[in-house]
């Protein structure tokens, strides 16, 4: 059987290990299943708790870590770092809450690490091999691969099925770069290993990872250079947003290179090309956060008459492949690449393979945040979504610091803006940048979902003071402005 290290080899890392892929494991022996799910991150074991919580016979296969990329390797160890790099800047901004230090707060980089191994050996435990037991799905561990249209194999045992689901997720992509060797540099299978802070980090790439971790390793006191052929940060978002946290980047210490793509590294010096200038970036760690590609390679997915291409398994709106009983969820098939997508393709994948539910995948409404400080968050229609769909929409918008809990808490840097298509006041979309905007857009996720006009926003009664009633005012300013 494969054995899974992690490292250190801390008490923190054996606990997330036992539970994840314990050593003794032992699979059964094969068989038939009415439901057999490839992979066991969020997508998979959501697919497969569900599925035998409907009194299905079902298996799921995993053959790294039960939790997969994003309570191992990705969104779990990254809030945890992030936290106490908040930590730490929170301790630096004294003289604004009436408290001095005698020393600038100092990072005790193990200390931070081992509490991130300690929050993701917790986190795991969520999704633990024996809780997809203990819900009445039987686990194999090992690499698996399909041998034929209703049949895959894992470990020398054979399991038949009548569905199968495929939530292998995706993988780091590293681009070319000359020079660039394996083992030397970080991706985010690698950077929570580390148990040194780098006196000197590169990070390549202003999408979500990039952004999350180049701001958390600045706080925590490393000198961060970020390098992005994109010329914005967090290009998929709306410009204004990329503006907002560039000044909040810049004002932080972080050096951007947008703009720069990377050329050439090794022996501690990167080189970046932009229009007509090149930059050398010394480097003491190197940490690629350059996208992600959906894990299809070794699966045998030829025998199983599944097709699949750069973007990953091809699939209906019903999330079926090409095979009638196969289905694909999660980073292995779907463009966006978050947990709670892969947990909502899952629930819909069920409901369609096992129950005949027949829903499309383009009814689910799917926010998503990145959790730089502030945090941004966006859901449904925003202005960048209705350009590319040739759709146009109303703006109503407002600063957070007109909201009363924003500037309370010393957190008035962002704003709020609620989207409808124009001339309706139908809510279609939001886009959010405040300290906790993750926690707040699901009022608009659910408004979305619901059909809610802002008329409705304005009558919904909210505590004050609280930062969620930038939503209210908005709806209130729109309502006034109707009469
Ligand atoms: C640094 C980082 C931070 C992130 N932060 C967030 C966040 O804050 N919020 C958010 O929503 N998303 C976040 N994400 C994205 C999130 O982690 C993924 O969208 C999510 O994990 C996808 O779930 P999944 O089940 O589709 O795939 P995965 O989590 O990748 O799981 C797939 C599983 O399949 C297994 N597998 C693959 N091939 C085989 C095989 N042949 N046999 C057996 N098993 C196999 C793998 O080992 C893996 O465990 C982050 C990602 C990264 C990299
Ligand atoms: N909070 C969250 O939900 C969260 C956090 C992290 C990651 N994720 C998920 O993980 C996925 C991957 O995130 P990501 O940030 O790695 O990818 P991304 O695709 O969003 O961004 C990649 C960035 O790398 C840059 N890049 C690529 N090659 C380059 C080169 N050679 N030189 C310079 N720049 C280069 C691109 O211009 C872009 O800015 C995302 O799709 C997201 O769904 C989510």
């Amino acid at each position: 059987m494969t054995t899974i290290e992690l490292y250190p080899d801390d008490v923190h890392n054996q606990r997330t290990i036992r539970q994840g892929h314990p050593p003794d494991w032992v699979n059964r022996d094969g068989g038939d299943y009415d439901l057999v799910v490839l992979g066991g991150g969020p997508g998979g074991l959501t697919a497969a708790i569900t599925a035998a919580a409907g009194g299905h016979r079902v298996a799921m296969t995993e053959q790294r870590l039960t939790g997969g990329t994003c309570v191992n390797f990705g969104c779990t160890p990254s809030k945890a770092l992030i936290r106490c790099a908040r930590a730490v800047h929170d301790a630096s901004r004294g003289a604004e809450f009436g408290f001095r230090l005698d020393a600038p707060p100092q990072t005790d980089f193990g200390s931070v690490m081992d509490r991130v191994r300690e929050m993701r050996s917790l986190s795991s435990a969520g999704d633990a091999v024996e809780v997809a037991e203990q819900a009445g799905a039987e686990v194999y561990l090992g690499h698996t691969r399909f041998t034929a249209p209703n049949a895959m194999e894992v470990e020398g045992r054979l399991l038949r099925f009548r569905t199968a689901v495929i939530a292998t997720g995706s993988d780091p992509v590293v681009p070319p770069i000359e020079g660039l060797r394996t083992g030397e540099y970080l991706t985010n299978e690698t950077v929570f290993s580390l148990t040194e802070l780098p006196a000197r980090l590169v990070v390549i790439g202003s999408g979500p990872m990039g952004c999350e971790l180049a701001q958390a390793f600045r706080r925590l006191g490393s000198e961060v250079d970020l390098v992005s052929h994109s010329r914005t940060l967090l290009p998929n978002d709306e410009q204004e947003v990329s503006e907002l946290i560039r000044r909040r980047f810049e004002q932080e210490g972080l050096r951007l290179h947008l703009g720069f793509k990377a050329v050439r590294a090794g022996a501690g010096r990167l080189l970046a090309q932009g229009t007509g200038e090149t930059r050398e970036l010394p480097y003491d760690a190197l940490l690629f956060g350059t996208g992600r590609k959906a894990h299809v390679e070794h699966l045998g997915l030829g025998a199983a008459g599944v097709h699949a291409d750069g973007d990953g398994v091809e699939v209906d709106e019903y999330l079926c492949t090409s095979n009638p009983n196969i289905y694909a969820i999660g980073d292995a098939t779907f463009p966006q690449k978050f947990t709670h997508a892969a947990n909502a393709t899952a629930r819909l994948c069920i409901a369609n393979a096992l129950d005949g539910a027949h829903r499309p995948a383009r009814e689910l409404v799917i926010p998503h945040c990145t959790y730089t400080d502030p945090e941004v968050a966006e859901v449904g229609l925003t202005p960048r979504r209705a350009r590319n769909e040739g759709v146009t929409i109303d703006a109503y918008r407002l600063d957070l610091d007109k909201v009363a809990r924003a500037f309370i808490d010393g957190e008035e840097e962002g704003f709020g803006a609620i989207y409808t298509r124009s001339g309706s006041s139908e809510i279609a979309g939001a886009t959010l940048v405040a300290a906790h905007a993750g926690e707040m857009i699901t009022e608009l996720t659910l408004a979305i979902m619901n059909q809610v006009p802002l008329e409705v926003l304005a009558e919904t009664v909210h505590c004050y003071p609280t930062q969620a009633q930038v939503f209210q005012e908005i709806a209130l300013r729109y309502a006034r402005a109707q009469r």
